[in-house]
């Protein structure tokens, strides 16, 4: 049967090729002003296209905030459309990271909005939360499965807020967290070499040997940089995980722009350390 190129495939590939970092697009107010832009339209597309144009050749994933989009209305959404397809076409794997998550009947339509190749929000990955029951996702994954991409689902988030409810233990003993995580390892079961259906982990969290990381599936790691986390932490939060992990760090890029040389820098220490870190 042949059918697009998976997701997980294609994201091996990249980080094998290119390395496993991931840069956030985060046009935060601040950031636009740190850069000499004004905080409208014109700002949030000057911001986009010279990140897209610094990194979309050589790092594996660009992954675009939809908030600080959707902030600007219609208009600034237009500029997070073209960002993805600038983006996409320059190479890079975009994962959306808009988090969505409803009952199964408006997660067909978030499905047809971020992962219908006809869309022109299509992205290669979305972030997804499972917090209406993993199953209310399953719309979701059948796009995502059809279209070739992804789905990256919150299971134990960088925010020190998010312990409530993912550490929860449920009434069988197990976890939020784990149980998203089985679930996860489900989907990708028999996948090779890698499967489409990631969840994300912070990269502050610390040891986390009490969850089962092994979901034959990539596990995106906010939280490097500016929520303090570091490359050299990556080891020690994932252990034998680490192959999988995309590590993602957002500000701590940015913050070196607005010239397409000091973010393009910035970004190749930060992979240099996660090669160190991972090696
Ligand atoms: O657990 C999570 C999930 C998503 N994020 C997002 O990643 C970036 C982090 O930005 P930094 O500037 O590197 O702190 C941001 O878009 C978050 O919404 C996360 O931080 N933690």
């Amino acid at each position: 049967m042949t059918g697009p190129e998976p997701f997980g495939t294609r994201l091996r590939r990249a980080m094998d090729t290119r390395g496993p970092l991931c840069v956030g697009i985060d046009p935060h107010a601040s950031l636009l002003h740190a850069w000499g832009l004004d905080d409208d339209v014109a700002g949030l597309e000057r911001f986009s296209r010279t990140v897209v144009e610094a990194l979309a050749d050589r790092a594996a994933v660009l992954k675009p905030q939809a908030a600080f989009y959707e902030r600007f209305g219609s208009r600034g959404v237009a500029v997070l459309e073209q960002t993805v397809a600038e983006a996409r076409a320059a190479g890079a794997l975009v994962v959306m990271d808009a988090k969505r998550g409803d009952i199964g009947s408006t997660m067909d339509a978030y499905a047809a909005a971020f992962l219908h190749p006809d869309s022109p929000l299509f992205s290669d990955a979305l972030t997804v939360s499972p917090y209406l029951g993993f199953g209310a996702l399953d719309p979701a994954v059948e796009a995502a499965t059809a279209a070739g991409a992804g789905l990256f689902v919150l299971a134990l988030t960088s925010n020190p807020e998010g312990s409530e409810v993912q550490r929860a233990v449920r009434a069988d003993g197990s976890t939020v967290a784990a149980t998203v995580l089985r679930h996860l390892a489900e989907r990708n079961a028999g996948a090779a070499p890698l499967g489409s259906f990631g969840a994300v982990v912070g990269a502050t969290l610390g040891d986390l040997s009490a969850f089962d990381l092994a979901v034959n599936g990539p596990l995106l790691a906010p939280g490097i940089g500016a929520q303090g986390a570091r490359p050299a932490d990556l080891p020690a939060v994932f252990g034998p995980a680490v192959r999988n992990v995309v590590p993602s760090v957002s500000r701590g890029v940015l913050r070196h722009g607005p010239g397409v040389g000091g973010l393009r820098d910035s970004a190749a220490r930060f992979a240099d350390e996660v090669r160190a870190a991972v090696a």
